[in-house]
């Protein structure tokens, strides 16, 4: 079971990843995709990841424009998980789904 992570470990991770800030007890991002289908292609992508991981972002799909917003509710906050599938959204925008 993933802990909460502190406010440090937090900030720590936000340097390395791109394009995330902090709301509270979660992590948002847009991504910008070029097209629908490429936005589609990385949700089908991140839907896949998020079932391995057994860890689930929200989603908001707007056209070409998403919105993740990542928290683990079970423990009322950003985990390691949470770290980790961000990680895998930043791989899977810039690779373009
Ligand atoms: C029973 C199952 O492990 C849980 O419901 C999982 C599923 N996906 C999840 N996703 C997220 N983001 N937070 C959770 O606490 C969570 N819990």
């Amino acid at each position: 079971m993933a802990r909460r992570l502190s406010d440090n470990e937090i900030g720590r991770h936000l340097t390395r990843l791109s394009g995330w800030t902090r709301d509270g007890d979660s992590l948002r991002r847009t991504v910008e995709a070029r097209d629908f289908p490429t936005a589609i292609a990385i949700v089908d992508d991140v839907a896949a990841e998020a079932e391995k991981m057994n860890h689930h972002p929200d989603i908001d799909i707007r056209w070409r424009t998403l919105h993740f917003t990542l928290s683990t509710h079970s423990e009322g906050g950003i985990t390691e998980l949470d770290i980790q599938l961000a990680a895998f959204i930043d791989e899977t925008a810039a690779a373009g789904g």
